[in-house]
């Protein structure tokens, strides 16, 4: 049998020479998820002038310490004119500070009589000014290029007044089912035959991953149409993943037709679940082969397929999954291969707990149903329960 290869050989033969994707504008309302080509600049400083964070009185610190006359009322949204010497302003959350005045008590703090109020002593100079540029300097960089547009980044954009940005293209996926026995839900089960799960599945986490898929086909367990439907794939796909008929079987064609087409990198890794997953590519689409086993696709969706769709869009955050550390709530003991358990974790007081699903065959798609992360067991280890594990965080 052929060796074995770690998964670490394997990233590296399939990231070797990806390169980001070409960059295309896009509207900032549309952006959500998409992943920044160029390193945005601030136009505007944020705020814009030196404002209140609080309802209150704008005053001379100087003047602190007695009573002061209400010269002005300054809301958000309006102009404040020079603050008359030995006054205050009212002011409110918000609203610029008037020229003069350089700190703000709130108004729980004063005690007010007619047009006047009673500012005590003990506030310190500045106390509730946000001074202008305190968030975004204008000529600074905004956001970098690689990032993820994701809430708070889509609200900085706004908030510069940016209506269009430059993204990378979303990787065109072609997802192709292998499988004589795979039928879609909605159409009526023969003998022997399933479901796919695996389709709709990869869908959604492709589509998290910034995915556009482009071609979904059912393939059957033939040399000829797999082969036929691969060279299809090649023709409009980054990425081209297959799920089935990568094993040693006679019905396992995909490999060869790989191999007629493209070249395999690489066959046979050693982690659990996910052995006979195959890498390679056809002219200038990566292939990624995975095996049936809905677990099997599921686990190397996160340790392949994020990472590649991480390199394709220029995005470091979803090239690496996050690692922690967990207590583990159960027992295992690992052979030849490393082993991806799908985990659930408790964020306790005591720390993070991993509890793992009772039964891990990568045949059971219910272990991932819950599925936090993947704990990592090393080859040839045996782990007691209450042992550190590393788990990788299946986030974003
Ligand atoms: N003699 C050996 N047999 C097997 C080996 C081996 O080393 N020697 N490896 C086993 C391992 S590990 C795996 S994993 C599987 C993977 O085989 P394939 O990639 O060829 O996958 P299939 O045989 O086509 O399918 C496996 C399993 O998954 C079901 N399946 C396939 N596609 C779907 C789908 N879209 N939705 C739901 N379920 C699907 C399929 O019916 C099979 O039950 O090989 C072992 N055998
Ligand atoms: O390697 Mo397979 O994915 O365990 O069942």
């Amino acid at each position: 049998m052929a060796e074995l290869q770690s998964v670490e050989r394997a990233l590296e033969a399939l990231l070797d020479g990806v390169a980001p994707l070409e960059a295309e504008p896009v509207a900032a309302e549309q952006a959500a998820g998409r992943v920044l080509a160029e390193t945005v600049t601030a136009r505007l400083d944020v705020p814009p002038a030196d404002n209140s964070a609080m309802d209150g009185y704008a005053l001379r610190h100087a003047d602190a310490g007695g009573w002061l006359p209400v010269s002005q009322r300054v809301a958000a949204g309006h102009a404040p004119t020079p603050l008359a010497p030995g006054s205050c302003a009212r002011i409110f959350t918000g609203g610029e500070i008037p020229p003069g005045a350089d700190t703000v008590v709130m108004q729980e703090r004063v005690e007010t009589r007619e047009d006047s109020v009673f500012i005590p002593g003990d506030i310190a100079a500045g106390d509730n000014v946000r001074r202008r540029g305190r968030d975004v300097s204008a000529g600074e960089p905004l956001l970098e290029a690689g990032t993820l547009l994701e809430a708070a980044a889509l609200g900085h954009l706004a908030g510069q007044g940016i209506t269009r940005v430059s993204v990378r293209r979303r990787p065109r996926v072609a997802l192709l089912s292998t499988g004589d026995e795979i039928v879609d839900p909605g159409q009526p089960l023969g003998p022997g035959q399933i479901h796919n799960s695996n389709r709709p599945m990869l869908s959604r986490l492709l589509e998290r991953f910034g995915a556009e898929l482009v071609m979904r086909e059912t393939v059957p367990d033939d040399f000829a149409t797999t082969r036929r439907i691969l060279g299809e794939a090649a023709e409009c796909a980054d990425v081209i993943i297959t799920t089935g008929g990568v094993s040693v079987g006679e019905e396992d064609h995909v490999r060869h037709a790989l191999e007629s087409l493209g070249r395999l990198d690489l066959w046979q890794l050693a982690m659990r679940p996910g052995k006979p997953l195959a890498l390679g590519r056809i002219g200038q689409a990566r292939f990624v082969g995975l095996p049936g086993n809905p677990v099997s696709c599921f686990v190397g969706a996160w340790v392949y397929l994020r990472p590649l769709m991480g390199a394709l869009l220029g995005s470091p955050r979803m090239a690496e999954l996050p690692r922690l550390w967990a207590r583990a709530a159960f027992a295992t003991r690992t052979q030849a291969r490393r082993h991806y358990m799908r985990v659930a974790l408790d964020f306790t007081p005591e720390g993070v707990l991993a509890r793992a699903f009772a039964d891990q065959n990568s045949a059971v798609l219910s272990s991932c149903l819950d599925a936090d992360a993947l704990a990592v067991i090393p080859a040839h280890s045996t782990l007691e329960e209450g042992d550190t594990v590393e788990c990788l965080w299946l986030t974003h």
